[in-house]
């Protein structure tokens, strides 16, 4: 009867593999290229799952092709689904190291079932090594700057799965005998055989999860960033002065707005071209976020105009702010793809009297405007009442 059940539930384990291997490697295909690993996690599962072909038809095979491409197979799954993880995080992998690693302890497990037969060092040295495979995923998952709930539900799966193994590996020394069987009846190689069935589902969808979130992520930074600059979108930074306009007149904590320019911007662009143009914005906008803290906002208002939210600042330090940006650009050194420019700023603070958003804009404005006037590559600081 417990026989029956550990080749079904062999049988089921092959089932779900294939079907969530399938599942990843279609849905691949719905997903952007800038999400990456996608594939190696939906070959991962389709190669765990051919190990339990030698597993289940062992009495066709010869034990030693069953230990071999069984557990073979089954180590290069796991493994997989690893490297499916290290590329989606962008970092490399080399499988040369893991690979001889990988047949050297299959070479033990030849062994133990050769030299010195007994399933229980197999089984022990087998759980052993899933589990170091394992145990290193969890780690590769949490260590990423702020897991989110996708990487943290994958991490926990197969937390729960190495938990299992390593209780079969050590529990075999009390309940196996070195001549056992892998089909041999005991509730605890139920467990183990079973969870593989539920962790291949439930991992699959963690990383499913994981990749829906840095699509998720990715369509919200296009929303509110500027594609050429990076900067914030016009709409995102203006909902946010909006956001700090209110909290002036609900808790008075000021702020201010400067207005950037960059000079001559139109003859940079008849001079050197338009794609010149894109990448001198691109450069000016790297440097101003340079002399930014990490509270200020940046944002593209138009053209070769940005618009900066310093909060809880007032005008002495804005000035400061406006005055570092200035220099920082016009220190940019001529490049053969970009040439040198300065920009011209406009400051402006939050007032009494200012009953909307666009009044302290306006005078920012103006204030830029003045900084032209004046000669350009300055900073001019609106008045404060
Ligand atoms: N390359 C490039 N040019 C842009 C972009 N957006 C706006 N422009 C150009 O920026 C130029 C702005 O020129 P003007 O408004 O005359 O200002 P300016 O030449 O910088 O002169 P001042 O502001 O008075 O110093 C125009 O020629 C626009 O076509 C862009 O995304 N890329």
């Amino acid at each position: 009867m417990f026989a029956l059940d550990l080749r079904s539930l062999t049988l089921m384990a092959f089932m779900t593999s294939v079907a969530m291997g399938f599942v990843l490697l279609m849905l691949r295909r719905h997903y952007p290229g800038s999400i990456r690993g996608m594939w190696l996690w939906g070959l991962a599962p389709m190669v765990a799952a051919s190990s339990t072909v030698f597993y289940g038809l062992e009495n066709l095979f010869a034990p030693l092709a069953t230990v071999v491409f069984g557990n073979g197979l089954l180590m290069s799954g796991c493994a997989l689904f690893y490297f499916g993880t290290r590329r989606f995080y962008g970092l490399r992998s080399g499988w040369r190291p893991w690979a001889a690693v990988g047949v050297l302890l299959l070479l033990w497990q030849v062994f133990f079932l050769i030299g010195y037969p007994d399933y229980r060092l197999r089984l022990a040295l087998f759980a052993g090594t899933l589990s170091v495979v394992l145990v290193l995923h969890i780690r590769l998952l949490l260590r990423r700057p702020g897991p989110g709930f996708a990487a943290r539900f994958t991490a926990g799966v197969l937390a729960v799965q190495t938990l299992v193994l390593v209780a079969r590996a050590v529990s075999t020394f009390w309940l196996d005998t070195p001549t056992s069987h892998r089909f041999a009846p005991s509730v605890m190689q139920s467990v183990y055989v079973a969870t593989f069935s539920f962790s291949v589902l439930l991992v699959s969808v963690g990383v499913l999860l994981m990749a829906s979130e840095r699509l998720r992520s990715e369509f919200e930074h296009l929303a509110n960033h500027d594609s050429l600059t990076g900067a914030l979108a016009r709409r995102v930074v203006l909902e946010d002065c909006t956001r700090e306009f209110g909290r002036w007149q609900r808790f008075d904590h000021g702020f201010a707005l400067l207005m950037v320019d960059v000079d001559h911007f139109k003859s940079i662009n008849d001079g050197h071209g338009h794609a010149t143009g894109d990448r001198v914005l691109a450069r000016v906008v790297d440097a101003l976020g340079h002399a930014l803290r990490n509270v200020d906002r940046l944002g593209r208002y138009g053209g070769e105009e940005f618009l900066v939210l310093l909060p809880e600042t007032g005008a002495g330090e804005a000035r400061m702010v406006a005055e570092r940006m200035r220099e920082t650009v016009a220190r940019l050194p001529a490049t053969a793809r970009a040439p040198a420019c300065t920009v011209s700023v406009g400051v402006a603070c939050v007032r009494q009297g200012d009953t909307s958003l666009a009044a302290v804009l306006a005078r920012a404005d103006a204030a830029l405007y003045e900084a032209k006037r004046l000669g350009r590559n300055r900073v001019v600081v609106a008045a404060a009442a």
